[in-house]
């Protein structure tokens, strides 16, 4: 007989053996009754055909548009199925520090990166991924005044006159989380900062900017994979 046969026929036959060896402790001498989690509202949906038509619509550059009118329906905290997993989606601030900082232990692990996960910060808990809205808290008028306006200094009148640097880690008060928060925080994120920093002062420093002539600077998004300027900015830059 082929060989490939008689190789083929003893993998199969040992998947087989083993699977149904597995059945039998974790049914037998094992008590693996999952436990079930009450979890957040979903949007009705019938199995399986929901599942295939959210993944025909959800695209990056849709994504947040279906997930803000979701939460519009059923609250900041819901769940969406994608195949049998559920994905758990926190677009308020609060909740997020209520999560990653009041209960950074529970929330500490990650799933494996996905394409989902670099849209989001993304947090496992049991077989959920639990991903923050990060775009939501950003946009919150009750943090940020004009919140889609252009204020840099913003930055600097955040402290009622306290003269505290303004809190990245959301240790107090999550209102942006470019970096994460809590645990899981990104380590990097002091060095991070120093080379944004240091990046824009030098370009600054170093050159002079002047927009092209009959342009003006128009801060208008277009979603691509990430954001980006709907008509990008177009300078004339000079050493200094
Ligand atoms: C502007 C620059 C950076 C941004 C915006 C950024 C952002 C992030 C974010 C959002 C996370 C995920 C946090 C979470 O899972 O909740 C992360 C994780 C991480 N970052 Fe950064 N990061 C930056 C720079 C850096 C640098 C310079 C380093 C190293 C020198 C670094 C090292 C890491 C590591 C090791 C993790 C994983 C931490 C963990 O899973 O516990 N990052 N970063």
């Amino acid at each position: 007989m082929n060989h490939w046969f008689l190789i083929l026929l003893s993998i199969s036959i040992s998947i087989s053996v083993s699977g149904i060896l597995r059945f039998i402790v974790n049914r037998y001498f094992i008590n693996t009754k999952p436990t079930v989690y009450k979890l957040p509202p979903s949007p009705k949906s019938i199995p399986v055909i929901s599942n295939l038509l959210w993944l025909r619509r959800i695209s990056p550059s849709n994504i947040h548009s279906i997930l803000n009118s979701l939460h519009a329906k059923l609250g900041p905290i819901i769940t969406i199925y994608l195949g049998s997993r559920p994905l758990i989606f926190i677009a308020d601030r609060l909740l997020a520090h209520k999560a990653l900082i009041q209960n950074g232990a529970v929330f500490a692990n990650r799933p494996p990166a996905s394409a989902t996960q670099k849209l989001v910060t993304s947090n496992q808990r049991n077989n959920a991924a639990i991903n923050f809205l990060v775009a939501e808290m950003g946009w919150d008028p009750e943090a940020w005044e004009d919140p889609l306006t252009f204020k840099p200094e913003r930055f600097l009148d955040h402290d009622n006159g306290t003269r505290q640097e303004f809190d990245i880690t959301g240790s107090r008060e999550i209102k942006m989380m470019p970096f994460g928060a809590g645990r899981r925080i990104c380590p990097g994120y002091q060095l991070g900062m120093l080379h944004l920093e240091y990046y824009v002062a030098n370009l600054v420093c170093k050159f002079e900017w002047r927009a092209v002539d009959g342009d003006d600077v128009d801060l208008s998004e277009r979603t691509e994979r990430t954001m980006v300027m709907k008509n990008p900015l177009r300078v004339r830059i000079s050493p200094r």
